[in-house]
């Protein structure tokens, strides 16, 4: 059998620069690792929760706390590393180099999984670090298309990571040595699709715009679409990407009445941001429902924003 290309090979034939370049490989070697624990689970007494809170008020489980511990490590101890922020962290930790990248991270999304055995991931968004002096929170605030990489490792049947360093999004897959091999070096969400992810538990609280969409959605073959539609939750942001990046589809978190002055339940920097541009390098359209969330100008470091993203014209009908 050849030998497949492994995520060093796939770099070097990437226009990236040095510091991006050493930052992935320290991102990607923390989720070998972060891939390790999870897969462990009660072997290490590693389920359930770790008694903590934290900065969005979710209850903490052991693995959340775990997850951020490797790839803060990791990170601090990668020369090309600024600083960091992370959902489980209050606020950033910076270094004092100047130059360099600046490194968001959720490092275990969709953790209420976990003790069910299902999908979960981590997202990581890369940006460049303040040049001439040490970096401060304010440089972390800066819109999507800032960004120099976006990545997520998804930890299901196969361990996966999803990266975007160019133009290029590329997925690897984690083999029995720990070396990630490139499985496919070109990853595009086709423009249609008659599939739909959003937690219908919610219907009663969204807004009538988004109700008339998957209204119409549900109304199937005899309603205004035309078409019949399937529906897919997998309670990991990371999972309901990776099936929309492998065949399309759309994904929505919107706004809903609950919490009225909040735009939505996901985060710009570390969850919304890297996904969208992930999905737009891969030719689909991320949104809040009237800009492009890689437009967002971010002006707090756990800000949340409301998300549709996937096939073209899908997003263009939901927002
Ligand atoms: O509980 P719900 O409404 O199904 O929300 C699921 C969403 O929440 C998240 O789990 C939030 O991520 P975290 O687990 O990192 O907080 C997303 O991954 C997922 O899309
Ligand atoms: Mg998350
Ligand atoms: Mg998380």
């Amino acid at each position: 059998m050849t030998q497949l290309p492994d995520l060093t090979a796939w770099l070097s034939s990437q226009t990236v620069d040095p510091a991006t370049r050493e930052a992935v490989l320290c991102v990607a070697a923390a989720c070998v690792e972060i891939g390790r624990v999870v897969a462990l689970g009660a072997i290490e007494d590693n389920l359930g929760v770790a008694g903590g809170i934290n900065v969005q008020q979710e209850e903490q489980k052991k693995l959340d706390v775990l997850s951020n511990d490797i790839l803060s490590e990791a990170l601090l101890a990668c020369p090309a590393v600024a600083g960091l922020a992370s959902e489980e962290l209050d606020t950033v930790q910076v270094t004092d180099r100047t130059g360099g990248v600046l490194v968001t991270f959720d490092p275990l999304d969709g953790s209420s999984n976990l003790d069910i055995n299902a999908p979960v991931g981590t997202i990581v968004s890369i940006l460049p670090a303040a040049e001439g002096r040490a970096s401060t929170e304010a440089d972390f605030l800066r819109p999507g298309r800032h960004q120099l990489a976006a990545a997520y490792a998804l930890y299901g049947p196969q361990t996966v990571l999803v990266l975007s360093v160019d133009r290029d999004v590329a997925s690897f897959t984690l083999d029995a040595d720990g070396h990630w091999r490139l499985t496919q070096d070109r990853m595009v969400v086709p423009e249609q699709t008659r599939e739909f992810a959003i937690n219908m538990s919610n219907q009663r609280h969204w807004a009538p715009a988004v109700r008339a969409y998957i209204d119409s959605c549900l109304a199937g073959r005899d309603g205004p679409r035309g078409k019949d539609f399937n529906m897919r939750w997998v309670a990991a942001m990371v999972g309901d990407v990776h099936r929309i990046l492998t065949r399309g589809g759309v994904f929505l978190y919107p706004w809903d009445a609950r919490e009225p002055d909040r735009p939505g339940k996901l985060r710009l920097l570390y969850e919304g941001a890297p996904m969208a541009l992930l999905i737009e390098r891969a030719g689909g359209l991320a949104t809040d429902g009237k800009q492009p969330i890689l437009d967002i100008v971010p002006t707090a470091l756990h800000q949340r924003v409301a998300i549709v993203l996937g096939s073209a014209e899908e997003v263009r009908l939901a927002g």
